[in-house]
């Protein structure tokens, strides 16, 4: 199968949800990717619960994740700090430097805020182009959603704010850059490593779901790696206070389970489509259901019998058939027992997952970065604009965005 390497392959989001807006009755306005989880020191033991903590987690550079293994011997702590709760930030408050993403609405920059010296990332959202695609609804959700949620695996936001034309929102800056942008150096990652992103993948997934928060756009873009390797989840841009069932039509094709494209309604069962399709992705390096027609992608989601390479292990076949199950009576995650039923399965055997939450494991990869000096040597580079952020001009969608 062709993969084009780059990120152009992907048609980054989709929203049709509009064109179903009668049918969308409770979204209000919405018109719209083995962990050998070695404990700190190193030392191979039994948990105590029959699983067997592997004795290493290979580290590695981005060529080696493919191939031989690298070592390194760092300690990793947890060092999980309380919510702060903001104050009310403004532009002034902070030093504008490179940007470190696009996206559909606008760009998120690397920041500098002129009190302490620390970086962020301050996202910034054009308000006509969110009127224009009518995301609305879902950039007051992206707001609300990253408001209510505190977790190790989850980005952090610590306010938000607004001009005449413009959103903002500041997050913590995580230097490792994206998930997506290692995986393409690698081409794909041995399956301790895909076990072990999954595994934080997998909690983030659960705190939100025990939150009926969906996430509805899991992709290897949207998993950001920390100065330490971890994950942070990013773009909440989709994610959205379910506790029922929507109908949107949102997510990236590659990644969009069955039920949404035949717009059926739907609930947590999407994300653990989409998760399955991220283990496969970090496992083969392409995505199971791809073609370069859109529409084609959508006929294979529906239809298309999921292959895998000869090297996929037996097991990891049975947790993505079980996943990236078209019955959703049938589909890990979505089963009586919730996300149990996945961090159960026989793939994640070795996974201690109470140190993993506490990030008290060594992670498969560092990246290569300077801590806390603002190194953006893991992010590609991007055409900078000249910014005009701040105007007090008329506001013309004053009423649409309160919350910022
Ligand atoms: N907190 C952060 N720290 C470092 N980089 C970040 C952070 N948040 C976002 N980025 C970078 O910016 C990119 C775009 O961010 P994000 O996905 O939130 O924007 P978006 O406008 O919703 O994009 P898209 O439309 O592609 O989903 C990310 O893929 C990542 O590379």
């Amino acid at each position: 199968m062709y993969v084009d390497p780059t990120r152009n392959n992907r048609v980054t989001k989709l929203d049709f949800g509009n064109a179903r807006s009668e049918m969308n009755t409770n979204e209000g306005s919405d018109h719209s990717r083995d962990v050998g989880l070695a404990n700190s020191n190193g030392n191979s033991h039994s948990n105590g619960t029959g699983q067997t903590e592997m004795q290493e987690l290979p580290r590695m550079t981005p060529s080696q994740l493919h191939g031989s293994l690298g070592q390194h011997g760092a300690l990793q702590h947890s060092n999980l700090q309380g919510r702060t709760t903001s104050g009310k930030y403004s532009l002034g408050d902070f030093h504008i430097l490179r940007t470190l993403g696009t996206g559909s609405f606008g760009r998120v920059h690397l920041v500098r805020s002129n009190h302490n010296g620390r970086f962020y990332a301050m996202k910034v959202l054009k308000k006509r182009i969110i009127v224009k695609l009518k995301q609305v609804e879902h950039t007051n959700d992206e707001r609300r959603m990253l408001s209510l949620v505190a977790h190790p695996f989850i980005i952090r936001m610590w306010g938000t704010f607004q001009d005449a034309e413009q959103i903002f929102m500041i997050m913590d800056y995580i230097e490792g850059g994206e998930l997506f942008s290692l995986l393409r150096k690698s081409q794909r990652f041995p399956n301790p490593v895909a076990k072990f992103y999954a595994a934080e993948v997998c909690l983030a997934l659960e705190y939100l779901h025990s939150k009926d928060i969906i996430y509805r756009d899991l992709k290897p873009e949207n998993v950001l790696l920390d100065k330490n390797g971890h994950i942070k989840l990013t773009d909440f841009g989709f994610a959205k206070y379910v506790p029922d069932v929507t109908y949107t039509l949102c997510g990236t094709p590659d990644y969009i389970a069955p039920e949404v494209v035949s717009t059926k309604p739907y609930n947590k069962s999407v994300d653990w489509w989409s998760f399955g399709i991220l283990i496969y992705e970090m496992l083969a390096g392409y995505t199971p259901f791809y073609d370069s027609n859109t529409i084609k992608t959508y006929e294979n989601i529906l239809n298309a019998e999921l292959q895998f390479p000869s090297f996929f292990h037996e097991d990891v076949k049975d947790l993505l058939g079980k996943l990236i199950q078209r019955d959703l009576s049938k589909r890990l995650g979505n089963l009586q027992n919730d996300s149990e039923d996945v961090k159960n399965h026989p793939w994640f055997s070795e996974v201690v997952w109470e140190k993993l939450l506490c990030r008290n494991i060594e992670t498969p990869y560092e990246p290569p970065i300077q801590p806390g000096q603002g190194d953006t040597s893991q992010f590609d580079r991007y055409p900078e604009e000249d910014v005009s952020y701040g105007g007090e001009g008329r506001d013309q969608y004053h009423d649409l965005f309160k919350e910022f």
